[in-house]
């Protein structure tokens, strides 16, 4: 039985809804309510549109969520990074399938953003100046730790030593998928040490070593289990990491056609060419040499 001395659900007989109301605690000038546990002051204080543009709450309710599943997802990433690397497999799985989730989520917020048309947005797309995804510490996290690097990305963040350290760790660090292929060397698979010592500041090339062991755990998978499922988590991840990019590329298409981005890029040109990066090349591959 709980529910102390103020009663707890268990207490009485199940009311009716509009009785039931009643009987909800609705003293909070001690106890921990819903508002305080959640700093939702902190949260509202965080929304501050700097022009009148009806359109600016809705950009930046987007981007504050956006950016609370992309915490989730570096936090996710991290944790199952740190089993990986103790040879755990099945932990990882379950929060790789969350990571998988929260892309999801992050996708469909396209959906809501594309109601903003481009005259809405050039309301209120001056006032911001240069500031722009480019410069977002934790989708620049993401990237890393899923393999996709480049030193250059340091750049916006050096004035900031509390967002350029994790970024500059996770640079030299171990991707996720080198600790996926570290997992192979050491279930016997001929993993070169060029590719286990490789540059982790650069992107990876596809390795036919590494190829050959992943053939070997596709056509093997029920003695290779947890390496296939692990492999094929990634694959979800990359796929929706591709659907994301897709999906602001052409909302930046439909927003601002061919201007240049407030970052200082060419825009649609350079969030295009990002679609061809590959992520786990051999994952891909896999599949045409099976
Ligand atoms: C009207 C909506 C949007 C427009 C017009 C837009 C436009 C752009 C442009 C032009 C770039 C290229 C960099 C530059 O500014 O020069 C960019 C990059 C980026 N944007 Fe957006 N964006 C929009 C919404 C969003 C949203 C909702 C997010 C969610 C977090 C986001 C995240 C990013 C990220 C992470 C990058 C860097 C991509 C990379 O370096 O590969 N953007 N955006
Ligand atoms: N790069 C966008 C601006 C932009 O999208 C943005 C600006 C401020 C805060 C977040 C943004 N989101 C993503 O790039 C543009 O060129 O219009």
């Amino acid at each position: 039985m709980s529910g102390g001395t103020q009663g707890g659900p268990e207490d009485a007989p199940a009311p009716g809804a509009e009785h039931a109301a009643e009987q909800a605690y609705s003293d909070f000038r001690k106890n921990l309510s819903y508002g305080d546990y959640l700093r939702l002051d902190d949260l509202r204080a965080a929304h501050q549109p700097i022009t009148d543009a009806h359109d600016e709450h809705l950009f930046i309710a987007i981007h504050h969520v956006s950016e609370v599943w992309l915490d989730l997802i570096v936090r996710e990433l991290l944790a199952a990074m740190a089993l990986l690397e103790r040879g755990i497999t099945d932990a990882p799985l379950k929060m790789l399938t969350r990571v998988v989730r929260a892309q999801e989520q992050l996708t469909n917020a396209w959906e809501v953003l594309k109601t903003m048309t481009p005259a809405d947005y050039l309301q209120f797309r001056h006032a911001f100046g240069q500031a722009s995804g480019f410069q977002s510490q934790s989708y620049r996290m993401v990237e890393f730790l899923l393999g996709n690097r480049n030193p250059t990305m340091l750049r916006p963040h050096a004035h900031r030593p509390d967002l350029h350290g994790p970024l500059v760790e996770a640079l030299h660090g171990p991707s996720v998928y080198d600790l996926a292929l570290r997992l192979l060397s050491e279930r016997g698979f001929a993993i070169p040490d060029e590719v286990l010592q490789r540059d982790r500041t650069q992107k990876p090339e596809l390795n036919e070593a590494v190829l050959q062991a992943w053939l070997e755990v596709y056509r093997n998978t029920e003695a290779y289990w947890d390496l296939y499922a692990l492999a094929e988590k990634l694959v979800d991840v990359e796929d929706n990491f591709r659907r994301w990019r897709f999906n602001h590329l052409t909302t930046v298409s439909r927003t601002i056609g061919m201007k240049r981005g407030s970052g200082g890029t060419s825009g649609v040109g350079y969030l295009r060419s990002a679609l061809d990066h590959v992520l786990f090349p051999e994952l891909w591959e896999v599949r045409t040499r099976l």
